[in-house]
């Protein structure tokens, strides 16, 4: 069954507010701001053990979000791990990671968990962006969003409606809308 309310689990007020502006009236936001352990593993791995640690904080139904920076040339790295390189190098040193490497293409990638309480299997959702990694323009309000680049923009370039229609965390969303909207139905 899906819920009429949600309960968002992070420490990041940026993304609370993207999560907040692309939901609008569809469902009841709640949120709490706990820094959550974070396991290494794949993207999925990472978030459904990021839920399943929120739940039984929490002792209820949450919802958590785990965002990666995947650079091709390396593979997919640094995907979940991109937190400690951004705060390590900032956004204007950051594109320094590829200067050793002709394929600058970079993906975001936003995977939502939902679960209804301690013991319930998370259900995922995701959505992923491809862009590139370039020199820092504009604000360096949001992590790495003045160095990733989508279609001649950076995220940090577009206002806020904008990047919300074409980012990972809108994609993941619109995903979690439908769930929430077919489950109504
Ligand atoms: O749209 C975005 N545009 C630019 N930067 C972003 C975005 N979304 C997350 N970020 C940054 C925040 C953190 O440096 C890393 C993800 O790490 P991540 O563990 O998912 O976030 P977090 O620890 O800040 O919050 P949380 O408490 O929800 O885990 O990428
Ligand atoms: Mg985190």
């Amino acid at each position: 069954m899906a819920p009429r309310e949600l309960n968002f689990i992070t420490g990041n007020k940026n993304k609370l507010a993207e999560v907040k502006a692309i939901l609008g009236e569809t469902v009841e936001l709640k949120t709490q701001p706990l820094d959550l352990v974070e396991i290494q593993g794949t993207v999925e791995e990472v978030t459904v053990d990021k839920c399943k640690r929120a739940a039984d904080a929490v002792g209820g139904p949450v919802l958590v979000e785990d965002t990666c920076l995947c650079f091709k040339a390396m593979k997919d790295l640094p995907g979940p791990y991109i937190k400690w390189f951004m705060l390590a190098l900032g956004p204007q040193d950051l594109h320094k990671m590829l200067d050793g490497f002709e394929d600058k293409s970079a993906q975001a990638v936003c995977t939502f968990a939902y679960s209804e309480g301690p013991g319930h299997e998370p259900i995922v959702f995701q959505g992923r962006t491809d862009g590139k990694l370039v020199p820092s323009r504009g604000p360096t309000v949001f992590g790495w969003d003045s160095t990733f680049e989508y279609e001649g923009k950076t995220y940090a370039e577009m206002d806020k409606s904008e990047k919300n229609k074409i980012s990972h965390r809108g994609k993941a969303l619109e995903k979690l809308k439908e769930w929430l909207n077919a489950e109504v139905a």
